[in-house]
């Protein structure tokens, strides 16, 4: 079973259309990376497949269903095309208690502090995400994202605002994921990051019969 197939997807903003016959396959296991120009539908495209926002016509299936609306999705897949938020009051290594905890893990045995480690995350462990600085809100985002079980995730450009450093670990990291068998699709502006991830390059023009 494909990871994730859109059909002949249209879908845009009132009567401005944004993705007009997108079609686009992601093969379980595999990554995909869409570049492109700002405003070309990246983003809009990850919001379709993760069922955030309405399609006009088309077919869109993640694992053979529909995106977005049961619980069986949300457990496989991992999106962070919405903005996080924050619970107020909880600490960076308590939003990752929650999550494991929400997904049936043990947070002991998570292995919740050598991901913030990894992450470079561990001094801040006991810090409220909003103290941190926006590099280290998107790591400790992505820390979270690969911390709980899921098959497929759904990254809008997860190399933004993360040094050099960090965009090698975490492309290293996303090559394990999917050598564990994870699926991957993602928007990047950076080709060498989604190259080094090992997710295929596909322009947003290339999946479109008229882009724009
Ligand atoms: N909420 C919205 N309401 C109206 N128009 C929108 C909205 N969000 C995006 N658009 C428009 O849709 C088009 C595609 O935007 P989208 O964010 O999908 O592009 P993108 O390829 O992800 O861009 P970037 O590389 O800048 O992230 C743009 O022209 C944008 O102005």
């Amino acid at each position: 079973m494909e990871a994730v197939e859109v059909e002949g997807l249209h879908a845009g903003y009132g009567a401005t259309p944004v993705l007009v016959d997108v079609n686009l396959t992601v093969p379980a296991g595999e990554g995909v990376c869409v570049v492109g120009e700002n405003g070309v539908g990246k983003s809009t495209l990850l919001r379709c497949v993760s069922g955030l926002q309405e399609i006009e016509s088309g077919r869109i299936t993640v694992f053979g269903g529909d995106p977005g609306a049961t619980p069986e999705f949300w457990r496989a897949v991992v999106t962070t095309v919405e903005p996080p938020t924050w619970y107020p009051g909880l600490t960076a290594r308590e939003h990752a208690e929650l999550v494991c905890r929400a997904h049936g893990q043990d947070p002991a045995e998570a292995g919740i502090d050598e991901a913030l480690e990894r992450f470079g995350l561990a001094k801040h462990a006991d810090a409220i995400p909003p103290s941190l600085s926006s590099g280290q809100k998107q790591r400790l985002v992505l820390a979270i994202a690969l911390l709980r079980p899921s098959s497929l995730l759904i990254l809008d450009e997860p190399e933004q605002r993360l040094d050099r450093e960090g965009r090698a670990d975490v492309a290293g990291l996303l090559a394990d994921y999917m050598a564990g068998g994870g699926s991957l699709l993602m928007a990047s502006h950076d080709d060498d990051f989604a190259i080094a991830s090992g997710a295929a390059i596909t322009t947003m023009e290339s999946l479109s019969a008229v882009a724009g």
